[in-house]
């Protein structure tokens, strides 16, 4: 138990510091709430409405003997206060306060006391109203409330403490600011959208016709100037404290706002659609970062887990979401390509969304996805342009490697970042190769991102002999041999998926493939087209072994993309006895195409062939759960590039099955799977999407539930895999939280 204080002293019983007395009189936290405000009817009605539990006129009998002294003046009064207050007998008391600015405050409490005060911890509650007064105080303004606290260099740690303390016994969320990045903050997301707000309402209300225009304005218009109601007084105040930096930020958006202009002057229907999708995209973002926010505040930031319930059958038509590969394909390859290029079955997984917003940030114009549908601006070869800021790629392994080939021929410089799982990853396999043609790259420690790429080298073309089989690296080197002097040519020690040099060639470029080598030539040119994403084979894989293991189950999966570099997954469950019929097979965009039909199976194990490991990549972690319920031992040798994918699968589908029950033992290249019963139990996904989705699909044959952690990543290439999987006839659903 902490020792109760004496007194809070807070000075100006307006909403905010009315709210800040009343809510911590109620916590107990101090003997005394003491009020100081200069109108007496505020006195009396805080002393009347439990706000405080006596008031003063003074700052010298309200701050006698204090152990906290709160501010919560008016902005412009602070200069007034704080020069007051050091002519006050303060003792030990702490200050603080709520200003919407604090340079002003700290460099008035500088003046006021000669030199910056230890004991002054400056702060201010993101938490308004439209209404006002001591009336209006409210013991939980601040709860769920972003309070920010902006110490000087000289503030006291033990009155950070404590200052936090007391925002926290109100709810709020404390976090820290630098003081100058506050103030820009604040008159990016608040002074000035307030600034256009009563700008626009004072521009349209001074039109002669004013009436007229106000009786026709409808959603947009009240939306846009709600906040021209808040306190102009308060408003008045806040421009003047924050002059600096409202003025540097209205000036960048008077820029744009002539870009605007001109757009529309001049018809640029491309630039007004840049513009604008990257608004939208840039709003959806940061709703979804509110909503998360909300929601981690409810659930205490717990993971996303899964239950999956015991046993299913599996029925009907499943249209699985579209292949991760060439949606990231599709977004590359038409921004550099001449013209416009629509897509359709894009993937909207986080993924390839990763991908979408990256060539954004470089200035490609690319509408959509909806339902699937992206148009993207093509800008040529040549026409990227730099990024604002570091290219994030979340948890895409393809986003990152790709891109450092495509960015190396840049002329200017990239970062590329990722998620915790992304940064562990190995970027050595891209870096060293695209050294040799001459890139300049930077990796984190042992070759892992970020990844600093310098724009304006002369990149040359060569042979490279690839030691694995990663049709990552290869893309990435064909990506760099557009921009490379002469041809670049790579081989491969087995063949992997070849989406590239199939888009590539759909997109008139000159791809030669001989045996297991392709090459390209630089000073080609990319003409847009038309690309219709096939389903995932990979996603479907879940439900084709899905239904292959549990008993009386038939599935039509529709659409899937066949090509020959990743149907190995077909391959791998029909040598154990899968029932997998491909059906209505065509071409659709220079991919083939098909149905595919599975009735359940009695599997058995198998030596799973070396060749087919690249061909079945990523569909390990379900061909795991096969080989678990397969009569006899499963054998998987030649596959070490399992273990540097989002997780190490082979150790984390390995700890799973053991859980399950299963024996299933590690070795360097691969695993030895003995099929058997499973039972239930706790699976930790190590948030890689492909073994939460593999341990959802295990349910079918286990005796017992199964809770799988940590799943918020399926969204990265299946979006609505529970509701899929659902339809189909899985038991598995987002645990529910009692
Ligand atoms: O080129 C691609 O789109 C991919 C290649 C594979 O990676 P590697 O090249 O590392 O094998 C695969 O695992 C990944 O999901 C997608
Ligand atoms: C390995 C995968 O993806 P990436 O390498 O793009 O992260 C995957 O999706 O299984």
């Amino acid at each position: 138990m902490s020792v109760q204080l004496k007194r809070l002293t807070v000075v100006g019983l307006g909403l905010i510091g009315g709210s800040f007395a009343k809510g911590l009189r109620e916590t107990g936290l101090f003997a005394e709430v003491v009020g100081v405000d200069k109108d007496p009817r505020s006195r009396a009605r805080a002393v009347e409405l439990g706000v405080a539990d006596r008031c003063e006129a003074t700052l010298a009998a309200g701050c006698a003997g204090a152990d906290v002294i709160m501010l919560a003046v008016p902005i412009l009064a602070m200069e007034k206060v704080l020069a007051e207050l050091a002519t006050v007998e303060l003792g030990q008391a702490v200050i603080t306060d709520v200003g919407s600015a604090k340079g002003n405050v700290v460099r008035a409490a500088e003046q006021a006391f000669g030199a910056f005060p230890a004991a002054f911890v400056p702060g201010h509650p993101i938490a308004g109203s439209e209404q006002s007064g001591v009336e209006a105080a409210n013991a939980s303004l601040f709860q769920r409330h972003k309070v920010i606290l902006t110490p000087h260099e000289r503030t006291d740690q033990q009155a950070l403490r404590l200052v936090r303390k007391l925002w926290v016994a109100l709810g709020a969320q404390v976090e820290f600011m630098d003081i100058s990045h506050h103030d820009e903050v604040l008159a990016a997301t608040s002074h000035l959208p307030h600034l256009l707000a009563f700008g626009l309402v004072d521009s349209l209300a001074k039109q002669s016709e004013n009436l007229e225009i106000f009786r026709y304005a409808a959603g947009g218009f009240r939306d846009f100037t709600r906040i021209a109601g808040s306190d102009p007084v308060m408003w008045h105040d806040i421009f003047r404290a924050n002059r600096e930096a409202v003025l540097r930020i209205l000036d960048i958006y008077r820029a744009d706002l002539d870009s605007l202009r001109a757009a529309i002057d001049t018809g640029d229907g491309v630039s007004l659609l840049g513009i604008f999708t990257r608004a939208q995209a840039a709003r959806e973002h940061f709703t979804k970062m509110l909503a998360r926010r909300a929601y981690m505040d409810t659930m205490h930031s717990q993971d996303v887990s899964y239950l999956a319930k015991p046993g299913g059958r599996l029925s009907g038509r499943v249209r699985v979401p579209g292949d991760k590969s060439i949606s990231h394909r599709s977004i590359m390859l038409g921004s550099l390509a001449e013209g416009t290029t629509e897509v359709e079955g894009f993937l909207e997984g986080e993924d390839a969304l990763a991908t979408l917003q990256a060539f954004r940030d470089m200035g490609v114009v690319i509408e959509g996805p909806h339902n699937g549908r992206v148009v993207v601006h093509g800008v040529g070869l040549h026409g990227l342009k730099q990024p604002p800021g570091p290219l994030y790629l979340g948890n895409s392994g393809t986003s990152m490697r790709l891109l450092s080939g495509l960015l190396a021929g840049q002329s200017f410089d990239t970062v590329l970042t990722g998620d915790e799982s992304l940064s562990k990853r190995p970027m050595g396999r891209v870096a060293k190769p695209l050294r040799e043609m001459g890139a300049l790259i930077e990796t984190g420690p042992e070759g892992r991102p970020p990844l600093t790429i310098r724009g304006g080298q002369r990149l040359s073309g060569m042979h490279y002999d690839m030691p694995m089989a990663s049709a990552q690296v290869k893309s990435c080197l064909l990506l760099a041999g557009l921009y490379a002097a002469g041809e670049t040519s790579v081989s491969e020690p087995a063949p992997t998926r070849d989406h590239t040099e199939r888009m590539l060639q759909g997109f008139g470029y000159a791809v030669d493939v001989q045996g297991n080598k392709a090459a390209v030539k630089s000073g080609g040119k990319l003409s847009a087209g038309k690309i219709e994403v096939p389903a995932d084979i990979s996603s479907a894989a879940f439900f084709l072994v899905a239904a292959s293991i549990a008993e009386g189950s038939e599935l039509l999966l529709e659409h899937v993309g066949i090509n020959p570099t990743r149907t190995g997954v077909i391959d791998i469950l029909r040598l154990m006895g899968g029932d997998i019929q491909v059906e209505n097979q065509r071409v659709v965009g220079g991919e083939p195409v098909a149905d595919l039909r599975v009735r359940a199976a009695k599997l058995k194990g198998i030596e799973i062939p070396e060749e087919l490991v690249p061909l079945a990549i990523d569909e390990f972690p379900v061909l795991f759960v096969a080989a678990a319920c397969a009569e006899g031992t499963t054998i998987l040798r030649g596959a070490e590039e399992l273990r540097v994918k989002e997780s190490d699968r082979i150790q984390v589908m390995a700890d799973g099955l053991k859980v399950l029950g299963i024996k299933a033992e590690p070795t360097p290249d691969g695993i030895v799977i003995e099929g058997g019963q499973m039972l239930g139990g706790e699976i930790d996904s190590h948030g890689d999407h492909r073994i939460a989705m593999a341990f959802s699909v295990a349910s079918l044959r286990a005796h017992d539930d199964i809770v799988i952690r940590d799943c918020a990543n399926v969204a990265t290439s299946f979006p609505n895999f529970l509701g899929i999987a659902q339809g189909a006839g899985i038991q598995v659903a987002m645990e529910s939280k009692a």
